[in-house]
C-alpha cells in the first residue's frame, strides 16, 4: 500500500538513487525540503576547499592561477553545468551572482535587437529578475512590460515588431509550475525577439535542453539544485550563434581577448570567454565544481524521475489526509485537518522541483513543521513550498513529512 510507511521503506530499499543521500551532510533528524532555496552540503566540498587552500593558495600563491587550473575554472565548471542543462561545451560560464548575470544577459539580449523598444518580463518572475529588468529598461531607454504568467504570447502579438528581449523563469519560484521552454522560446523567436531564461529553479532539477530548445541566453543559481553553497557563483549560458554579436555590459578584464596585454580598451574574447567578468570567487567556484559530482553521477533525468515519484507519493498521501485536505481553498471538515490547496499543476510535465501548497498561515505551518523536523519555507501569500529533490530526499522522508504536516495543520488551525 502506497500510503503506508512500510511501503516507503521498501521503495527506499529498491531505489537506485538512495546511495546518493550519503554524499551529503544532512543534519541528523531533519528532513531537508528547502533545496530550492539552499541545497545541502555535499561531502566532497570541504575536502575540495581544504585542498585549494592547503595545496594551492597556501604554498603556490599566484602560480595556482595557471598551474592549478584556477584560470580555466569559470569555463571548465561552466561546461559541466552546461552538460546538466543540455548545452554543448563552450557556451556556459560561471561567476558572479545570479542578479549580476541577469543584468548581463538581459542587457546583452536587448542589444541583440537594436531598434526594438519593448522589454517583456513575466510578472511572476523572482523579484531580483523584475528589479533588474526594470533597471535595464531604464538604462537602455526601453519600455518594460510585465505580463501575467502565460501571457507572453498575447503580449508578443500586442507589441508586434517592438519586442527585443523577453525574460522568463522556467519554473515559477512561488507555484513550482514548469513552463514549456521550447514552445515559448519558439514563440519568442517567431516574434523576432530574443529569449532569456532564468533557470534558477530548473537547473539540476528538470532536464532543460537549452541547445535543443533554441534558448538564446540563460542564467541560473549555483546554490539551489547544484548545491554549490551559500552565495555560490551563478552561471550564464549564451548560445554559440550569438557569441560574435554578444555585447555584455560587464566588460571586466578576464573577458578581454588578451587579458595580460593590459590594453587601453576592451576587446571581447572569442566565444563564451567574453562573458567572463573580473577575478572569479575562486574558493566558491571550486566548491561549486566539487558539489556537482553527485548530481552528475546520478544524472538529471534519473533525479527528475524520482522527484516526480516523490511528488506523486506526496500528493497521494495528501489526498488521504481526508476530505477537504486537497482541492479548493476553504475550511476543512469540522474537527479534521484544515484544507490545503495544491497550487502546483499536478501534471508531471508542468511540475518543477518543488510543490507548493496554499495553506492558511503558511509561515506558522512552516515553523510548526520545523519543530517536527521538516525544513520547508513559506512565501507570500500563504504559500508553503516543499522541495522533493530525488538526489537526497527519500520516500520515507515524504511519508514522515505528511505525518508532520497533519500535526502542523492541526496545531496551527
Ligand atoms: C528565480 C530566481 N532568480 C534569482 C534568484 C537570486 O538571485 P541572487 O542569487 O542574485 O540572489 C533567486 C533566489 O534567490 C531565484 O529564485
Ligand atoms: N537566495 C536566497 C538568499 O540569499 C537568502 C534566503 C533565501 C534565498 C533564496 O534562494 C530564495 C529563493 N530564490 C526563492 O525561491 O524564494
Amino acid at each position: 500500500m502506497e500510503s503506508t510507511r512500510e511501503w516507503a521503506v521498501r521503495q527506499d530499499a529498491d531505489d537506485p538513487l538512495s546511495s546518493f543521500r550519503k554524499e551529503f551532510e544532512l543534519p541528523e533528524g531533519l528532513i531537508q525540503l528547502n533545496g530550492n532555496s539552499l541545497g545541502p552540503l555535499p561531502r566532497a566540498v570541504p575536502g575540495a576547499l581544504e585542498r585549494a587552500m592547503r595545496h594551492q593558495w597556501g604554498p603556490r600563491l599566484i602560480r595556482a592561477w595557471f598551474e592549478d587550473g584556477w584560470w580555466e575554472a569559470p569555463v571548465r565548471t561552466g561546461d559541466r553545468i552546461g552538460r546538466l542543462i543540455g548545452a554543448a561545451p563552450g557556451q556556459t560560464v560561471v561567476g558572479e551572482s545570479t542578479s549580476v548575470q541577469l543584468f548581463n544577459a538581459v542587457t546583452a539580449a536587448a542589444r541583440l535587437r537594436p531598434g526594438r523598444t519593448v522589454l517583456l518580463s513575466d510578472a511572476a518572475n523572482f523579484p531580483t529578475d523584475r528589479y533588474l529588468a526594470a533597471s535595464v529598461a531604464r538604462l537602455l531607454g526601453l519600455r518594460l512590460t510585465e505580463v501575467p504568467p502565460g501571457g507572453i504570447g498575447e503580449a508578443l502579438e500586442r507589441h508586434r515588431g517592438r519586442v527585443g528581449a523577453v525574460l522568463c523563469g522556467a519554473v515559477d519560484f512561488r507555484t513550482g509550475e514548469l513552463f514549456d521552454v521550447p514552445r515559448l522560446t519558439a514563440e519568442i523567436h517567431a516574434a523576432g525577439a530574443v529569449a532569456v531564461w532564468d533557470l534558477s529553479h530548473a537547473a539540476g532539477a528538470v532536464p532543460v535542453e537549452v541547445d535543443a530548445a533554441g534558448v538564446d541566453l540563460a542564467v541560473g543559481c549555483g546554490y539551489k539544485y547544484l548545491c554549490g553553497g551559500p552565495g555560490a557563483p551563478a552561471f550564464l549560458y549564451a548560445a554559440a550563434r550569438h557569441h560574435g554579436a554578444l555585447d555584455l555590459p560587464v566588460t571586466g578584464w578576464h573577458g578581454h581577448a588578451r587579458p595580460f596585454a593590459m590594453e587601453d580598451t576592451f576587446v571581447p574574447a572569442e566565444g563564451i570567454e567574453r562573458a567572463r567578468t573580473g577575478t572569479p570567487h575562486i574558493l566558491s567556484l571550486l566548491a561549486l565544481e566539487a558539489a556537482l559530482e553527485p548530481l552528475e553521477a546520478a544524472g538529471v533525468a534519473a533525479v527528475r524521475r524520482k522527484s516526480l515519484a516523490l511528488g506523486d507519493q506526496f500528493l497521494g498521501l495528501l489526498r488521504d489526509l481526508g476530505p477537504g485536505a486537497e482541492g479548493a481553498p476553504g475550511p476543512g471538515p469540522e474537527g479534521g485537518v484544515p484544507a490545503v490547496e495544491v497550487v502546483t499543476p499536478t501534471a508531471p510535465e508542468r511540475r518543477g522541483g518543488h510543490l507548493t501548497l496554499r495553506v492558511p498561515g503558511a509561515a506558522g505551518v512552516s515553523a510548526a513543521l520545523l519543530e517536527r523536523g521538516v525544513l520547508t519555507d513559506a512565501r507570500p501569500p500563504s504559500l508553503l513550498r516543499l522541495c522533493l529533490n530525488g538526489l537526497y530526499v527519500s520516500y520515507t522522508d515524504v511519508f514522515d513529512t505528511v505525518t508532520a504536516l497533519r500535526d502542523a495543520l492541526e496545531v496551527t488551525r
